[in-house]
Parts: structure tokens; C-alpha cells; sequence
């Protein structure tokens, strides 16, 4: 489904990714896990359009769409959800929802005329609780409802592939185990998801296959448990 063939990525003059290569398959969870500033985030910024690649190709469904616009890669079905959650302060909840509704008619139309799925009952599924908030400006949620309506909103794409970015990051253990519960209900709803993690306990809890990034390369790629096995990998994550 996604297919990142050895992308190289700057900052500024600063060369952050090396090569990377990854593939995401349907209906897989597989996950980036690297520590802080292992290029995690640049990766995905990368796969959804916002920086540029200087070498290398991005493929969805066997299109080449490493020069499209994050927008153009939204209506193909790219939902994401980003490590600051994205959610626009100024408007409610309802109309952050909204915008993603609108975009998903143009990802249904483009599904060769598929049925689409009832995007709001998938993302009140998720998180009932986004239903109560939907009167509420997004500058006034908790950080954990932050993440909530950040996924709910790329669920109101339906979308084929979720980017997910440090979506456990900052919650407390026993809202993780819901945002856990709510990976894998979206991964039986028959969307792929490819998300950051800079936890390798839980990327090998949710993953079915994991990638390990370390400035800017991927030092691993295979089986979760593998991973955990793997000192190479345990010491790049320790730092
Ligand atoms: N705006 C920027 N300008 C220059 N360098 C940056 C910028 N943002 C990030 N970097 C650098 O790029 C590298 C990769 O950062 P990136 O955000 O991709 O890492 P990450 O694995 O997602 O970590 P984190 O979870 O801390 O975001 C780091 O060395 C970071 O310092």
C-alpha cells in the first residue's frame, strides 16, 4: 500500500534522513520506533508532503506521490494525525470534524465508487467522549482530548492509511490502554496504520512489524519480538 523507497530528507541544511526505506502493507500496524530527534516525526512529515524529499520515492497504491501536496495525499486516503495533534484552536471540535467529513467525500469518490464507511459513527466508536466536546474550541481541550479528536478527525477522512505520531505520548497508563484498544479497532476497520513510537514496549505491544530508526537510518526491520531481542536496537532506543 505505502511504499517509502530510500528517502532522503533535509532540515534546513541540516541531511536528518539517510535512505530510509519502509512498506506498509493493508491492514498492518507497523511501527517507526527511534528516541527523541532519531527522525521519527521527519519521516512522517515526509510521507504526508510537508517536507520535501531530495532523493528517493514515495509510493500509495503503486502512484508515485512524492511531489503532491499534503493535500493531494489526504484525498487519496492518507489520514494523519500529528505529534502536536493539529487541532485548530479557534474552531469547535464539530467544525475540526468537519473539515476531514468534507475531504472524505473526494477519498470515497476516489475508491472507485466504493461505499463509504459511516465516518462518524467510526470516530465516536473510537472515543464516544469526542461527542460531548463537539460544541467545545479546541484551544480549551485537555491534552489527552487533544489527541482523541486529532484521531477522530483523520477517522472522519476514511482514511485507507493512518500516519500516527507519538499518539501515547504524555497520557497516563490507563488512558494508553484506550488509545491501544482504539489502534486496533481501527485496524479492524481495514485501515493500515504506520505510527512513531519512541516506546518500544509499546510499539511491540501494538505492532505487527516494526521498523527502528537511529539518526536518520533504519538500524531494524522486522518481527517485534525480534526487536526486543536485538541489542542493537535497545541501545539506540536507551540513547
Ligand atoms: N525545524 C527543524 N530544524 C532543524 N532541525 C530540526 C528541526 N526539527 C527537528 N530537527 C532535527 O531533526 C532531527 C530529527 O527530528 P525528528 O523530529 O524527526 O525526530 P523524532 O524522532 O520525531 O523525535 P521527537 O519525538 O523528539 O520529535 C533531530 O536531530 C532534530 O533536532
Amino acid at each position: 500500500m505505502l511504499a517509502v523507497e530510500g528517502i532522503d530528507t533535509y532540515r534546513g541544511p541540516a541531511h536528518i534522513l539517510n535512505g530510509v526505506s519502509l512498506h506498509v502493507d493493508r491492514q498492518e500496524v507497523v511501527c517507526l520506533v527511534g528516541r527523541n530527534g532519531a527522525g521519527k516525526t521527519t519521516t512522517i512529515e515526509s510521507i504526508m508532503g510537508f517536507l520535501p524529499v531530495r532523493s528517493g520515492r514515495i509510493l500509495f497504491h503503486d502512484e508515485d506521490m512524492t511531489t503532491l501536496p499534503p493535500h493531494e495525499r489526504a484525498k487519496r486516503g492518507i489520514g494523519y494525525s500529528p505529534e502536536d495533534c493539529g487541532v485548530f484552536p479557534d474552531l469547535s471540535v464539530g467544525e475540526n470534524l468537519m473539515i476531514s467529513r468534507w475531504l472524505g467525500d473526494t477519498v470515497a469518490r476516489r475508491r472507485n465508487g466504493g461505499p463509504r464507511p459511516d465516518a462518524e459513527a467510526q470516530a465516536f466508536g473510537l472515543f464516544p467522549e469526542v461527542r460531548n466536546l463537539l460544541q467545545r474550541r479546541g484551544l480549551h481541550l485537555s491534552g489527552g482530548q487533544r489527541k482523541m479528536v486529532a484521531i477522530a478527525r483523520a477517522i472522519m477522512l476514511s482514511p485507507a492509511l493512518l500516519l500516527l505520531d507519538e499518539a501515547f505520548e504524555g497520557l497516563a497508563p490507563v488512558v494508553v490502554n484506550r488509545f491501544a484498544e482504539a489502534v486496533m479497532k481501527i485496524k479492524a476497520m481495514g485501515v493500515s496504520i504506520l505510527m512513531a513510537e519512541s516506546h518500544l514496549g509499546a510499539a511491540t505491544r501494538i505492532g505487527d512489524r516494526l521498523y527502528a530508526i537511529d539518526r536518520g537510518e533504519i538500524i531494524f526491520h522486522g518481527p517485534p519480538q525480534a526487536a526486543l531481542a536485538d541489542e542493537k536496537v535497545v541501545k539506540a532506543l536507551r540513547g
